[in-house]
C-alpha cells in the first residue's frame, strides 16, 4: 500500500472509519471497467472514473445517459455487469458502516411517514450522532425551512421536499456525497447557496459526485465536469 492520505475536516469528525481506512493517495472513489447492462441494454461500458478527497465531480449529459445508473451503482443499489466500484476503500455494501460515511440524495425526495420536518432532521441526526438542538435548527434555518419546520414533508412544496433531503444529507457527518439533481426544484438563489455550500463541504475535506443539468448550478460549485455520453463517462 502506497502512503495514506488523511484528512480530517469538520464534516468528518464524526466519521466512523476515520484512521480505519486507508485511502490510498487520497482516493475516495475508484472506477474501473464498469459495465452496466439494463434491460438488454448496455447503458454503461468500460467506465473508469477516479474521485479524490475534497473533490466535487458533476455528471452531466442529456436524459437517459446513464448518471443515475453510475451513481447508483456508487450506492451500492446497483450491482455493476461488470467491472469494479470502490468506494473509500471498499466495493460499496449498503451495510451500515458504508452509510455513516456516504449520504445520498436520491432524485425522488422520499422521508419517514408521519413525522415533521424537524423530527425527520432530528432522526437523521440521531442515527448519526448529531444530538445538538442547535444544530438542528442551524440547518433548518440555513435551508430556508423555519416556517414549515413543524409541517409534515408531504404539505410542502417540490422545492421545499429537495430542501428537507439536503438538509439531512448535509446534517450529518459524512466523507462523500452522492446527490442525484440536488439542484432539481430548486429556485435560482437557492441553488447557488446550495453550490456555495457544497463547495465549503469539499474544502472541509468531504467528496461529492452529482449528476447536475444546470450548468450555473455545476459553476457556482466549482465541480470537475464528466460528460456521460454513449455509455462512456468524459472527464475535464
Ligand atoms: N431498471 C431499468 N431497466 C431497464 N432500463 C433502465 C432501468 N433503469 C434505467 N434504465 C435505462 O437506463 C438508461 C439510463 O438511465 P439513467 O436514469 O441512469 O439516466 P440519467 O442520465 O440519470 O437520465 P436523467 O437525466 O433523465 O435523470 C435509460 O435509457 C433508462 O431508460
Amino acid at each position: 500500500m502506497k502512503s495514506c492520505v488523511f484528512w480530517v475536516g469538520p464534516n468528518l469528525r464524526n466519521s466512523s472509519r476515520v484512521g480505519v481506512i486507508a485511502i490510498v493517495g487520497g482516493m475516495v472513489v475508484a472506477i474501473r471497467e464498469l459495465s452496466v447492462e439494463l434491460g438488454g441494454h448496455l447503458v454503461l461500458k468500460d467506465v473508469h472514473l477516479d474521485v479524490t478527497a475534497g473533490e466535487i465531480l458533476a455528471l452531466v449529459g442529456v436524459n437517459g445517459a446513464g448518471k443515475s445508473t453510475l451513481l447508483r451503482c456508487l450506492a451500492g443499489l446497483l450491482r455493476p455487469t461488470s467491472g469494479q466500484v470502490t468506494v473509500l476503500g471498499s466495493a460499496p455494501d449498503g451495510a451500515p458502516a458504508f452509510w455513516r460515511d456516504v449520504a445520498f440524495v436520491a432524485e425522488e425526495p422520499s422521508w419517514y411517514p408521519g413525522l415533521t420536518v424537524r423530527e425527520h432532521l432530528e432522526l437523521v441526526g440521531i442515527t448519526h450522532g448529531v444530538r445538538d438542538r442547535a444544530r438542528i435548527d442551524a440547518v433548518v434555518d440555513e435551508f430556508g425551512l423555519r416556517e414549515r419546520a413543524e409541517a409534515s414533508p408531504i404539505t410542502l412544496s417540490s422545492g421545499q421536499r429537495r430542501r428537507v433531503m439536503l438538509a439531512a444529507a448535509l446534517l450529518r457527518p459524512s466523507r462523500l456525497l452522492l446527490l442525484d439533481e440536488p439542484e432539481q426544484a430548486l429556485d435560482s438563489e437557492f441553488r447557488s447557496r446550495l453550490g456555495g455550500r457544497l463547495s465549503a463541504y469539499a474544502d472541509g475535506g468531504g467528496s461529492v459526485v452529482l449528476a447536475a443539468h444546470d450548468a450555473a448550478f455545476v459553476r457556482s460549485c466549482s465541480a470537475r465536469q464528466a460528460v456521460v455520453a454513449d455509455g462512456q463517462v468524459d472527464c475535464e
